[in-house]
């Protein structure tokens, strides 16, 4: 009798637990003797009730303490051998330690939506049709004028259903055949082309590189072949994409594959048509803005090195390669590396990983590098490349403040600004606003008693959309039709408070109406289409204003912008995270860096009530690169990170003291450990506070915050406190999550 196989599955659960599963006799057979090869296979199972899951084989045989008859049965076995490498394997397991977050989930996030479905790991095939009988006597079909013809062709070859069609070959004849059993379909793969070094091509239109550029260039290239991370810090618009195009070349020319990560591609079609246009290799995108048959089919290009380079969002780390031989992460600082939930891993901590694991060469690149990464660069961890000078002729724009104090303000225009606008304007250049509130106004006030319209169900007001004439709660996404009147008093006179983009677009249509403004946020660009339509209309000069959200501030390259203004950052100055200092100069370097990139000079100005405030100051007098170094050695003192390391334990319950006590049982576990290990000194726990933002989306939320020298020392002590916590029955009834290495405190 055969013996049985019994599998340990992991599936995309909230659970830290696997599942034992009998695989059946019929499907074990082709594995008696090698059950290993079962690691690492997709497998479909029942689970709870009548649902079926897609599980993932991680043990074969293992020890058990209990009777096997109880184990359900494997329903069907969908890999017939591992679906991902080895590689790829192991960094999966490191991201689940890491940030203790169950295997199972972090598998199923790194493959494709077609993966976790169960399909197979293939291209769309197309429909072949071929001749299935043997001894077919063509002759015999010559009445029948169509088939005869459709056999003909298909004496030679097999043909797909749509080159027969073009030929005049219809479905309904190819059926008569087949119902007579003289054909029969097939599914085809299509062919890739795997062979695209052999073709290598550079198109011969590029720029003579500046001597910055150049040294960069030579550092990465002269050890590509091997782990290093480099951080290149450039300046906006100093052309780090030429960077990574010149240390592209060599790894390409090798037949070896690249993969490059950026915050949204959808924002930067331009930094793709320049990978496009420089290489003649099948480059893929992979972004969740492609359906799930196209992000299966680039992650199957991906797999069998047909693709040469890969070009996608955060996800994209997860691809797995043939030959993977360089990863560039560009905007390294972008927020959006980071998931911030379920599985909150960061794409950049998993990419060094990587690239450490692969033996391959990673090139972090941005103006404005986070402070980990700056931390690590300037402790000689990285290699630190550097390009201080903006490439061609264009020269660093000019910054300056506008004190707000007293002045009158049009929407938040202050009268010079608006001056310096129309001084731009003559010269037929365009101007960027940039304000980071979208909606017509932030609130809606009773203007006799000064009552303000709350969302029900967060700690926030709600914003006012006139347009769409509705109350909008940016946090949980409720909507509520515009009261008539004051809540409290009665009164009717409701006022709006603050200025959101699509008020300034109002006062920027009356006070410059011959010059066409163009608002990019979130509520007008919904569309992907809109979004491009409208990137292609800036470059040709239909808009002089452009006004905008964050949207505008990543990578966007307007050679005629020579004027950008910032128009309200103040809410910023006096934010409670730690981390607000960082991310305004981060906003501020990014959006000044999108005026004078060209042959024109730039000018930034930044709106303030607070011009004497010590970040504006050093971040208009000497920019990102002082400011960072000089705040680090505060970070320093203050023994923040990246002096030091955290994890966050979050909770959250429709009952403020539930989530609250929970949270108080994990400090105490927690607690317990560290005194086991006598680390009691080393790894504070804080806490439980609640969230800055206590009640959100009608959940009151609470936080516990872990902060250690090391980083072991938070893995370790979260792995041997995870079983406790998961069993704490409290636990069961709110939502929690660990968030290891947070940099959101919201
Ligand atoms: N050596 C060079 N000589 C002339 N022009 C160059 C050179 N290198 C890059 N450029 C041009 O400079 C412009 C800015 O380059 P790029 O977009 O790569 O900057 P960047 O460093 O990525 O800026 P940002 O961080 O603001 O996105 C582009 O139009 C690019 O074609
Ligand atoms: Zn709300």
């Amino acid at each position: 009798m055969t013996k049985a196989i019994i599998c340990r599955v992991a599936l995309a659960i909230p659970l830290h637990k696997q599942f034992d599963y009998l695989l059946p006799k019929y499907l074990s057979a082709d594995f008696l003797g090698s059950e290993q090869q079962l690691v690492g296979c997709r497998v479909r199972v029942p689970f709870g009730g009548k649902r079926q899951m897609v599980g993932i084989i991680c043990e074969v045989n293992p020890e058990l303490d209990y009777d096997i008859a109880k184990l359900k049965k494997i329903t069907q076995l969908i890999d017939h051998s591992a679906l991902l490498s080895e590689k790829l394997w192991s960094l999966l397991n490191w991201a689940s330690f890491y940030y203790q977050h169950p295997f199972g989930d972090v598998y199923q996030q790194a493959i494709p939506t077609a993966l976790r479905q169960g399909k197979e790991a293939t291209f769309k095939g197309s429909e072949h049709w071929q001749v299935s009988e043997q001894s077919l006597n063509i002759d015999d079909f010559k009445r029948a004028k169509k088939q005869h013809q459709a056999l003909t062709l298909l004496g030679e070859q097999c043909l797909s259903s749509s080159s027969l069609k073009e030929q005049g070959i219809t479905r309904v004849t190819l059926k008569a055949l087949q119902d007579k059993g003289v054909l029969e379909t097939i599914d085809k793969q299509p062919q890739v082309n795997l062979n695209w070094v052999d073709d290598f091509e550079e198109s011969t239109e590029k720029p003579n590189l500046t001597s910055e550029q150049a040294l960069a260039i030579t550092a990465v290239n002269q050890q590509n072949q091997t782990f290093n991370c480099f951080l290149l810090e450039g300046i906006t618009g100093s052309g780090k994409t030429e960077v990574y195009l010149n240390i592209i070349k060599p790894v390409l020319q090798m037949g070896r594959q690249v993969l490059i990560i950026v915050p949204e591609i959808g924002l930067t079609p331009q930094t793709i048509q320049r990978f496009q246009q420089r290489f003649n290799v099948p480059i893929y995108l992979k972004h969740s803005a492609l359906n799930s048959r196209e992000q299966l089919d680039s992650w199957c290009h991906a797999k069998q090195g047909s693709a040469a380079i890969i070009i996608g969002t955060r996800s994209a780390i997860f691809s797995d390669f043939k030959d993977l031989g360089l990863i560039i992460l560009d905007e390294e600082h972008d927020a959006s590396f980071k998931q911030q939930d379920g599985f909150r891993y960061h794409a950049r901590d998993f990419a060094i990983k990587r690239a450490h694991l692969e033996q391959i060469p990673i090139l972090l690149g941005s103006a404005t590098p986070a402070f980990e990464t700056l931390h690590n660069a300037l402790q000689g961890k990285y290699q630190h490349l550097h390009l201080t000078e903006r490439a061609g002729n264009a020269k660093p724009p000019s910054s300056s403040l506008i004190n707000l104090a007293g002045l009158p303000l049009q929407s938040g225009l202050s009268p010079q600004l608006v001056e310096l606008m129309g001084k731009h304007l003559e010269k037929n250049n365009q101007v960027i606003l940039f304000l980071n509130r979208r909606g017509y106004a932030p609130v809606l006030m009773c203007h006799e008693c000064g009552w303000l319209v709350k969302c029900g169900r967060c700690d926030a007001f709600y914003t006012y959309h006139k347009s769409a004439n509705y109350l909008h709660c940016h946090h949980c996404a409720s909507t509520l039709p515009i009261p008539h009147q004051c809540n409290d008093c009665g009164s009717t006179q409701l006022i709006s408070t603050g200025v959101g983009t699509e008020q300034l677009e109002e006062s920027l249509n009356q006070l410059f109406p011959e010059y066409p403004t163009v608002r990019i946020d979130r509520d007008n660009t919904r569309k992907k289409e809109s979004f491009n339509q409208y990137l292609t209309d800036i470059n040709n000069g239909k808009y002089k204003i452009l006004l905008g959200t964050q949207m505008l501030a990543k990578g966007h390259h307007f050679p005629d912008v020579t004027l950008v203004a910032l128009i309200d950052v103040d809410g910023a100055l006096f934010c409670n995270d730690y981390r607000a200092s960082e991310r305004l100069a981060q906003l501020y370097t990014q959006v000044s860096g999108r005026a004078g990139r060209a042959e024109k000079r730039g000018q930034v100005i930044l709106q303030t009530h607070h011009p004497e405030h010590d970040l504006l100051q050093e971040l208009v007098n000497s920019g990102y690169q002082d400011f960072s170094r000089h705040a680090l050695t505060e970070r320093q003192m203050a023994q923040l990170p990246p002096y030091s390391f955290q994890a966050l334990l979050r909770c959250e319950s429709d009952n403020a003291t539930l989530a609250e006590s929970f949270l108080g049982l994990c400090k105490q576990v927690i607690e317990q450990i560290t005194q086991l290990n006598k680390i009691e000194r080393r790894l504070f726990v804080l806490g439980p506070i609640p969230a800055s933002m206590e009640r959100r989306a009608g959940k009151y939320r609470f936080q516990l915050l872990l902060q250690a020298d090391h980083r072991a020392l938070i893995s370790k002590t979260l792995h041997q406190a995870l079983p406790t916590l998961d069993k704490l029955p409290e636990g069961r009834k709110v939502r929690w999550s660990i968030d290891v290495d947070p940099i959101d405190f919201v």
